[in-house]
């Protein structure tokens, strides 16, 4: 089956500044991928030329098989695209604000259609209840309702649960893997660890390029980051002295613990040796986490940007 995003080399320039530059990305059908990077990075830009939005500079592709340039309108009108900021209306209710999306796309079954969504997320109570005071985790949900309103079968997500409490967030995934299941794709961008774990796959960019593709599993691996744990008091002088020390490329303390990774296995370990014995902390070596090699990546890119 072919992907539902397959776009390859595209580039995006702004005022003679290139944000998106050279990014290939494809998605497999009723796959959540998450798209990670710093702020700024052109993850925004990216979902806007995938969906029509914008036009690229350079570099071609398809969404739902049809061609993100030529067929731009109809890609449109068949993704739900969630944007960062709230964008429906404030003074109308939950129900009006569907009703109001779903004469946008003349659905032909609006009121049936409406009503599925309420149903579907837990809206039906608070029908009549004004958007703008609901809270960030429900204004989400509602936001959710109405990208799904015309039954799309690709969502973009841009970093849908900013600013939303843990357990909206945790609801609102669960929503997403129900959606999943149900065969829709997703692209949903992210800052949040937690949410990118819960991804099928992840693609992290930085300075508009792809630097790592594919499972959790398979990112860590291919970044080729040890990292090493210590744990007991001290850990925040261990930090300040092993900072920019030989092999070792980060070291940061979280809580009472600290992490210190690096690509180069021998010179980590050389780099830690005075501070393994006598110094109250215990040594472990760990499988680095997601957050470790998204902060390896980033310094990398950093580095060849310099
Ligand atoms: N219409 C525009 N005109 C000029 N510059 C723009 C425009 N849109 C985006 N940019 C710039 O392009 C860069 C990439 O922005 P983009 O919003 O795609 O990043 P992002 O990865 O989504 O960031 P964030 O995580 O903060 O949302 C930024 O430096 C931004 O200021």
């Amino acid at each position: 089956m072919a992907p539902v995003i397959d776009a390859r080399g595209l580039v995006k320039r702004f005022g003679g500044r290139t944000v998106v530059d050279g990014l290939t990305i494809r998605v497999e059908q009723g796959q959540i991928c998450g798209f990670l990077g710093p702020n700024g990075s052109g993850k925004t830009t990216t979902i806007r030329m995938l969906c029509g939005l914008l036009t690229p500079d350079a570099g071609s592709g398809t969404c739902l098989g049809l061609d993100i340039v030529r067929d731009a309108r109809a890609i449109k009108r068949q993704v739900g695209y969630m944007t960062q900021r709230f964008s429906l209306y404030e003074d109308l209710s939950i129900e009006e604000n569907l009703d109001f999306v779903a004469r946008l796309y003349a659905l032909p079954r609006r009121r049936e259609q409406v009503a599925q969504a309420l149903d579907r997320l837990g809206l039906r109570g608070r029908k009549d209840q004004l958007a703008g005071t609901l809270s960030g985790g429900w204004k989400q949900r509602l936001a959710l309702a109405a990208c799904i309103l015309h039954e799309p079968k690709l969502l973009l997500l841009d970093e849908p649960t900013a600013g939303v409490d843990p357990k909206a967030r945790r609801e609102f995934w669960d929503e997403i893997h129900g959606l999943a299941a149900a065969g829709m794709t997703v692209l949903v961008s992210t800052h949040y660890m937690d949410e990118a774990e819960r991804c099928h796959r992840i693609a992290y960019i930085a300075y508009g390029r792809l630097l790592a593709e594919g499972t959790i599993a398979e990112v860590v691996e291919r970044s080729g980051l040890v990292t090493w744990k210590a744990e007991g008091r001290g850990v925040d002088e261990a930090a300040r002295a092993l900072q920019g020390r030989p092999g070792v490329e980060m070291v940061a303390p979280f809580g009472a613990t600290l992490h210190a990774s690096g690509t180069d296995a021998a010179a980590l370990e050389a780099a830690i040796a005075p501070w393994r014995e006598g110094r109250g902390l215990s040594w472990e070596r760990i499988e680095p986490t997601l957050e470790d090699v998204f902060i390896h990546l980033m310094a990398e890119a950093r580095n060849d940007a310099a």
